[in-house]
């Protein structure tokens, strides 16, 4: 997941204060807190792994929502007319990978449930799916309807432990499509990889360094490699250099490729 401001750098994120310097604020509205900028959404990272996702319809977009939910390890259960399956969802059906009630939607369907994906080709009973998952107060995207959603999709870049959401806030999905693979153009070949290794090396730091007191320490060092090691080294980190470089930490020290490999 791409965090964009960062806890202790939130300065140079892009706010209205220039270049983060802090030296004077002439401007009467200018403060050294970030600008509230509204009509934005909470963008979280959702954790759904063995909640229950109903999805209601098996078209196409019911696909996307699947793959999405499944992606991050939901159960999944589909409800919708076995005629009305598209190829994608029938696959998913036949592989055992979500479960599905071969009919239309019925209330019952919402026992149980924690959470809602609608995607059909009828507004008036996708209207109606709303309401009762607003009655039993589910979490629910009625595909398509803003007003009907208590949250967006958005368009996704996955490699590996990396997930870059671009939400454009429902003024234009294919645009969000188009900054999203612009953005996953920028991004090295490698990144995934390297993400993997940081968080097994992160594991091991805290089996060395488990006590809450050590934290701020903690998060210094890791920072600290994660900003002298290049992307390449980091995805070439062996579970042998791991250790190496965890033998660095007492001190304080961060350790360099080149120091591991000579070590
Ligand atoms: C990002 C993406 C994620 C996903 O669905 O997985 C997504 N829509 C995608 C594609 C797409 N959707 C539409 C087109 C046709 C072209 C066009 O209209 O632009 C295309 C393009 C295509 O199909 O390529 C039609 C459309 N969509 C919505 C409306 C209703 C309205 O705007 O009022 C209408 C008009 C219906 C009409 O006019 O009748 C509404 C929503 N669609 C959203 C998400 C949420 C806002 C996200 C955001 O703003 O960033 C939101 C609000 C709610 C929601 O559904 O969650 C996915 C791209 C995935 C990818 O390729 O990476
Ligand atoms: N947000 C997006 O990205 C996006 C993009 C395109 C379309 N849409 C919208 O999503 C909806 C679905 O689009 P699609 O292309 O997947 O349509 P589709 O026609 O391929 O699929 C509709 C599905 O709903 C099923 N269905 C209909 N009534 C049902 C009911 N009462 N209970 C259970 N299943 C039922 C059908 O059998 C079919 O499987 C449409 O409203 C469309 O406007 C959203």
């Amino acid at each position: 997941m791409v965090c964009v401001a960062h806890r202790t750098s939130f300065l140079s994120s892009g706010g209205p204060i220039n270049g983060g310097e802090i030296a004077s604020f002439p401007h009467p509205t200018m403060s050294k807190f970030p600008e509230v900028q509204g009509g934005g959404s909470l963008i979280l990272a959702w954790q759904i792994k063995d909640k229950h996702v109903l999805v209601v319809g098996g078209g196409e977009v019911a696909a996307g929502r699947i793959l999405h939910a499944l992606n991050a390890d939901a159960r999944v259960t589909v409800v919708c007319p076995a005629a009305g399956l598209n190829e994608e969802v029938a696959f998913r059906v036949t592989e055992k990978q979500v479960s599905h009630v071969d009919r239309n939607f019925e209330p019952s369907d919402l026992d149980n449930v924690d959470m809602v994906l609608c995607a059909i080709d009828d507004p008036e009973a996708s209207t109606q799916v709303w309401k009762l998952c607003k009655e039993r107060r589910i979490t629910a995207n009625i595909a398509d309807v803003p007003p009907e959603c208590d949250f967006y999709f958005g368009s996704v870049h996955r490699d590996g432990p990396l997930q870059v959401m671009v939400s454009t806030n429902g003024n234009g999905p294919k645009l969000a499509s188009i900054v999203r693979k612009k953005i996953a153009e920028t991004l090295p070949a490698n990144m995934g990889a390297a993400i993997e290794n940081v968080g097994k090396l992160r594991k091991k730091l805290r089996e060395v360094a488990p006590n809450p007191e050590q934290g701020p320490k903690r998060m210094k060092w890791m920072s600290g490699v994660c900003e002298t090691w290049s992307l390449d080294e980091l995805v070439q980190m062996t579970e042998k250099d791991m250790d190496s470089v965890l033998s660095f930490y007492e001190s304080g020290k961060i350790p360099t490729s080149e120091e591991v490999q000579n070590k």
